[in-house]
């Protein structure tokens, strides 16, 4: 188990990202944050902005969509590294067409081999109705596996809900007791 590895998860606006944020910034700076999402429209762009904004100084931000295992082979032990999040990650590979099966099992490869302090942040996204289409279907299967096998190596497993963490794994952090 990787007591350096804290996994985040949690609903659309759970508040999930502003918990993960706090773990990093128990940690002295500076911060690396790792983002999956790409700003497509208008909408996008604006959150994001507003994102950079609410982190505010000490954050180096990386904006990788796809090769998350090559960010995680760059960081090093001292390096403090938040990943947001494993679902637009697991998106862009299942629209890349890459495969879902060896790219989620290289990945979670690389969180086990990293010796950096790594707070990963994911969806539950499996709580609603079943999607009517086999690319949603895919899709929520995909990320049920993908957080059960994360979920496994990490030293702590938080569940977001309403902004408030759950323990599913490990101890509370002391930095949201
Ligand atoms: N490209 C890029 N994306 C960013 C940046 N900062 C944040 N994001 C993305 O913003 C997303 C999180 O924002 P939201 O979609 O507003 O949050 P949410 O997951 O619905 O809500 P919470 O559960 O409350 O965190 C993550 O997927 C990040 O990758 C950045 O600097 N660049």
């Amino acid at each position: 188990m990787l007591t350096n590895v804290k996994l985040v998860l949690g609903g659309a606006r759970s508040g999930k990202s502003a918990i993960a944020e706090r773990l990093v910034r128990a940690h002295p700076g500076p911060w690396w944050y790792v983002a999956t999402a790409q700003a497509f429209d208008d909408e996008m762009r604006a959150r994001i902005a507003q994102h950079v904004n609410d982190r505010g100084d000490g954050w180096v931000t990386t904006e990788e969509p796809l090769d998350l295992v090559g960010v995680l082979e760059a960081v090093s032990k001292t390096n403090i590294v938040l990943i947001d999040c494993l679902t637009l990650w697991l998106s862009n590979v299942l629209l890349g067409e890459y495969d879902l099966g060896s790219e989620t099992d290289r990945l979670v490869s690389a969180i086990s081999r990293t010796k950096a302090e790594l707070v990963i942040v994911s969806n539950e996204v499996g709580m609603g109705l079943v999607p009517d289409n086999s690319l949603g279907r895919q899709f929520r299967d995909a990320q049920g596996r993908l957080n059960q096998a994360v979920a496994a190596q990490a030293g702590t497993v938080l569940f977001v809900a309403a902004g408030l963490p759950l323990v599913l794994k490990g101890e509370m952090p002391k930095v949201l007791q």
